[in-house]
């Protein structure tokens, strides 16, 4: 069974303002080769929202993200992003260069045609917003691994996105440096990033999320406001197997 409910609907049928829609996905497919991770894929992501992927390992969260993103193309259906939005990703292990946390931060905007000087400036800039002012000079990959989640985040906020993806950003980090990296997310929105992640941790998802899409097998079988997924006899009533799912996680 699947369960959507659609809160543009609801805040249009009060007559009060919809947020504009960012980036929609239309009936998309995503195949490669034998393999289909995700099946009819409708989803529409609005300015200020921020929407926590959900599901089993391999249920598609990646592939939809970056299918959200513009990394893979949908083999059937559509991907529509609004004209002018300017987005970024935070990937689950960020590729560091052999080069400074600084450097690895200005070649990202160096490439997107930002002038050297320039960018070593807003590379600082972004790094002292990410708490890593003190290390800019050192070299990427010996950075400890919440340090390096902390550049990519930097990577991204240097690009002055208003649509951030981010996938499972604070998988295998110990608990300090998981707390550091989500209120840094947390701040983030709260500068009015809109976000889309994916995570295992529904404690983070609780926090973060004002939205839950809950994905099995490349379905959406929930796509729910965060106070109505983790009602469990709201969702118990509805989906069986996402109930089970937040059961089985949260055990
Ligand atoms: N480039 C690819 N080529 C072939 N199969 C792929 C590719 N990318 C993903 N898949 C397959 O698509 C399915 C969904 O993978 P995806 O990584 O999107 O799931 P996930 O929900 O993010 O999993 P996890 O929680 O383990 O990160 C899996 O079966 C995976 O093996």
């Amino acid at each position: 069974m699947r369960v959507i409910e659609n809160e543009a609907a609801a805040l249009a049928s009060a007559g009060r303002d919809v947020p504009l829609v960012l980036v929609s996905l239309l009936a998309a497919q995503v195949r490669f080769g034998a393999v289909t991770p995700l099946v009819d894929i409708d989803l529409q992501v609005r300015r200020g929202e921020r929407i926590a992927l959900i599901g089993a390992n391999g249920s598609g969260k990646s592939t939809l993200l970056r299918l959200l993103h513009g990394l893979v193309r949908p083999t059937l259906g559509r991907r529509e992003l609004h004209a002018s939005v300017r987005q970024a990703m935070v990937f689950q292990r960020p590729f560091m260069l052999r080069a400074s946390a600084l450097n690895n931060v200005a070649l990202g905007l160096w490439l997107r045609g930002v002038r050297w000087a320039e960018a070593r400036e807003r590379s600082a800039q972004a790094l002292e917003r990410v708490g890593l002012g003190a290390v800019a000079q050192r070299h990427a990959p010996a950075l400890s691994g919440g340090q390096q989640q902390r550049l990519a985040l930097a990577r991204a906020w240097s690009l002055g996105p208003e649509l951030l993806f981010l996938d499972e950003p604070t998988a295998s980090l110990d608990p300090h440096a998981k707390r550091e990296v989500e209120s840094l997310i947390a701040s983030f929105a709260g500068a009015g990033m809109t976000l889309v992640f994916a995570s295992h941790n529904l404690g983070q998802v609780k926090r973060l999320a004002t939205r839950v899409v809950y994905l099995e097998q490349g379905r959406i079988l929930a796509d729910l406001p965060v106070d109505r997924f983790f009602d469990r006899a709201f969702l118990a009533a509805v989906s069986h197997e996402a109930d089970l799912f937040v059961k089985g996680e949260t055990a």
